[in-house]
């Protein structure tokens, strides 16, 4: 008795904190990118496939989760996002492939048998139970001691800053709080791994932020691997310590934000996060020339380069520049940003550039302005494919 119904999930790191809420002391239990040799995986994915008929869900998808950390699933409608999380749940079964907790196979396991929980995007509260019930819910399925339900509850309303919200019902909650109890819900049954459906889509722009900021504090407090399904690209690279980006099933690129937005893998990721120009070519002899940019890039351009990505604000108004690295155009739109502000450039090879203009750098250009632009030969990335 006493013991949460996900076994092995008891010996993971306490949930409870010290009462008080988020921002308790912060736990390094993870690495926050993956290492060379890293610490053993907590999940571990080997070729998993899934098929709904003709549609192939999961293409002998590979992926690692290490422990503790904040891992992002970014990918378009259809990618396989849900179906993994599905999976990884135990809603769902691979027609192939393994699926390892703690190098321990997974796939036979039941759903509430793992030391998994999942956190619905529709938060899925039980309307006739009160708060502090729908949190209680799975001890009780659990059998869980009376008196050990409730200390866990009250610690899991405090640790998500609801306590003296246990008495009310879903309906009487705002959709902020409404996710707070879902949260709360989760953690408290302890799980080694959170699964979250995009836990921040049914809150407003507002509220986003800072619930992302809570979901991170709550993530080290508790010491779970949290991995959250996002199609939003700077929630992403914004909350996770590693990213996944999807494309048809397969995992395009894996890796630390900041590696991803500054080191695209492919024109797919760069376009798939947006922020960057991509500019396609021709690559000879370690130089890359690009019709639709009217220009040539000089850099690091392997042979098998077919585009290149250049991050808007790597770009510079450089009136009288010339040669490679350089290109001209005709300033189409300004959009103003604050400390910033975005200008499209009409090149005279056709394409559109977008370049980011800081305020300290003066007043930009007005559209219609004819403009130099320049960047260095390290910040051109060449994409292989
Ligand atoms: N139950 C199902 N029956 C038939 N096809 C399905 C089913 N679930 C998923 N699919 C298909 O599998 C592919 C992957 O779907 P999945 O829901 O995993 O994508 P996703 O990345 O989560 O998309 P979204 O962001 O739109 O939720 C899609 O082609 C989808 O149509």
């Amino acid at each position: 008795m006493g013991e949460p119904i996900q076994g092995s999930a008891s010996s993971g790191p306490p949930v409870i904190g010290p009462p008080g809420r988020l921002g308790g002391p912060i736990q390094t239990s993870g690495p926050s990118g993956p290492a060379a040799i890293g610490p053993p995986a907590l999940l571990r994915a080997e070729a998993l496939t899934k098929r709904f008929g003709a549609a192939l869900a999961l293409d002998a998808l590979d992926l690692e989760i290490a422990p503790g950390e904040f891992f992002a699933l970014l990918g378009g409608s259809g990618s396989g996002k849900s179906t993994l999380l599905r999976i990884i749940a135990g809603f769902e079964a691979p027609d192939s492939g393994r699926l390892l907790l703690d190098g321990r196979d997974l796939l036979g396991t039941p759903p509430w048998a793992r030391p998994v929980n999942m956190m619905f995007q529709s938060y899925a509260l039980f309307p006739h139970m009160s708060v502090a019930d729908n949190v209680a819910y799975g001890l009780r399925r659990a059998r869980t001691a009376k008196d050990e339900i409730a200390r866990r509850v009250a610690a899991a309303l405090a640790m998500v800053g609801l306590d003296g919200l246990g008495a009310r019902r879903p309906h009487q909650l705002s959709g902020g709080q409404k996710q707070r109890v879902a949260l709360a819900r989760s953690l408290v049954m302890r799980p080694r791994l959170l699964l979250l459906d995009e836990p921040l889509g049914a809150l407003d722009a507002g509220l986003r932020e800072r619930t992302g900021f809570e979901l991170r504090a709550l993530q080290r407090e508790t010491g779970a691997a949290f991995v959250m399904v996002t199609h939003d690209q700077e929630e992403a690279l914004a909350l996770a310590d590693r990213v996944a980006v999807l494309q048809a099933g397969r995992v395009a690129q894996v890796g630390p934000p900041r590696a991803i937005y500054e080191r695209p893998a492919s024109r797919f990721v760069a376009r798939f996060l947006g922020a960057a120009n991509v500019l396609e070519g021709r690559a000879t002899e370690g130089r890359f020339d690009s019709a639709e940019a009217g220009a040539t890039f000089a850099g690091e351009i392997p042979p098998c380069t077919v585009a290149v990505a250049l991050r808007p604000e790597r770009i510079v108004i450089a009136p009288g520049a010339q040669g490679p690295n350089t290109a001209t155009g005709v300033v189409e739109d300004v959009a103003f940003r604050g400390d910033e502000s975005l200008l499209v450039v009409r090149l005279s090879g056709g394409a559109a550039l977008r370049v980011a203009h800081a305020e300290e750098d003066g007043t930009p250009p007005d559209r219609g302005a004819s403009v130099t632009l320049a960047w260095d030969a390290a910040s051109v990335v060449a994409l292989p494919a």
